[in-house]
Order: C-alpha cells, then structure tokens, then sequence
C-alpha cells in the first residue's frame, strides 16, 4: 500500500468511526463484552493499546472472533511493536508520538500508521514521509482547538484524530473542524463499569457519546 493508499484508508475509518476509543484490557476476559458494548453503542473502530499484556491477544482475538469491527492497536512505540501488532492483525496503528524509526516504520508497515504528533515539527518529519493524517496527543495539553486551527494554516492538506483530555464536553467542538477526521480517547469507558462489567453502562455511555455529536 503506498502512503498515498494509507492516508486514504484511515481517513475512511476515522471518519466513519467519529470517535476511536482506546482502550486498555486489564484482564482477558473483558476483551469480547468491551468491545461488543462499544459496538451496541454505534462505534466502528477500536484502538487497543498494548499499555497491557493482554493487548496482543485481544487484537488477535478480536479479528478472528469479531470481523465486523476495525481493530487498532495502540501505544506502539518502536519498530518491534509494530511489528508484532502487524503480525498479530491489526488493521492500523497508533503511536503517541513520532521517531524517525517508527516513521520510517511506518511507510514500510502493510497498513496505515496514525502517527502521534504534538507540533509542527513533527508534522513535518512526517509529512516529508508522505504521512498527511496524524493523531495530535495530547490534545487538551498541546492546545486543543485552537492549536488545531493554527496547524491548518501551514498544513492545509492535513487532517487530525485529536486525542488526549477529549471528552463530552469538548468532542463536538473538535468534530466541528474541517482538518480533524475524528476524535479518541477513553471517555465513554468509565472506569467503575469496566470493573464491575457493566457493559450495559458502557453501550450506554458510548451511545451518548455519539448522539452528543450528532446534536453538536
Ligand atoms: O496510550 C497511548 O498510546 C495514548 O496515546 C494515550 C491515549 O490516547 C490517552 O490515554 C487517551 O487519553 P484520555 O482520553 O484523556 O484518557
């Protein structure tokens, strides 16, 4: 696939998607009724990071048991990792930040990397790369919004999944922009109900996350 071809790919899931949670399994029996709330509840896509041992298997297990969703992995630092999440069948990949290693990784990697950027420097590193879509981390903390608008002057052509401090009171207002694509993060993962499975809480939470942007 050539940058051309990945760039255009997780445009398509990131838009289709709107919100791209990440989530991280703490035990491995979590994997399948997590994700099938955060389905219930109108999500597409998933970004599993490896932050935990069961992150691997729960993209391996989620593409075999689950082909309807597009499953992500997250938190992949280096050139092993993405290796592995490769290996394992992840459909894209998602870094925090940027190196030239993972960048150039990237280019080589069978699907699309949403490279982490959190300023115009990395953008460019990126951009000479052929990269044009990058998740801006952390978001709330690198500007928000208005960083956002400023990056569109010098990088018309590129597009952001802003991620980090995202919420229900922020996400529609980041949806608003024209260069950003979607929007991640935890939100609509409470803690609590992740504990205590109650998924229920969670395809509720995700649906309101949704509807909530429908509205903005
Ligand atoms: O693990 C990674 O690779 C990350 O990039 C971090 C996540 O994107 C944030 O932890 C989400 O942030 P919140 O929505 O504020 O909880």
């Amino acid at each position: 696939m050539t940058m051309d071809q990945k760039n255009v790919l997780i445009e398509k899931i990131c838009t289709e998607a709107r919100i791209l949670p990440v989530i991280t399994i703490g035990r491995e029996e979590q994997i399948l009724p997590l994700a099938d709330a955060l389905a219930a509840g109108g999500l597409t896509a998933l970004e599993i990071t490896l932050r935990s041992a069961h992150g691997l298997t729960a993209i391996r297990r989620l593409r075999q048991e689950r082909p309807n969703l597009c499953v992500g992995a997250g938190t992949v630092l280096d050139k092993r990792m993405m290796d592995e999440v490769e290996a394992a069948g992840a459909q894209f990949i998602v870094s925090p930040g940027c190196t030239d290693e993972l960048l150039q990784a990237g280019v080589n990697c069978s699907v699309p990397l949403l490279a982490g950027i959190s300023n115009a420097s990395d953008i460019m590193r990126g951009y000479a790369l052929g990269y044009r879509r990058f998740k801006l981390f952390p978001a709330e903390v690198c500007g928000g919004v208005a960083a956002i608008k400023a990056l569109g002057g010098p990088f018309a052509d590129v597009r952001f999944c802003p991620t980090g401090g995202v919420n229900a009171s922020n996400a529609a207002q980041y949806l608003s922009l024209p260069n950003v694509m979607c929007v991640g993060g935890t939100w609509m993962i409470d803690g609590a109900a992740l504990k205590s499975g109650d998924w229920a809480a969670i395809q509720q939470a995700t649906a309101e996350a949704l509807a909530s942007l429908a509205k903005g």
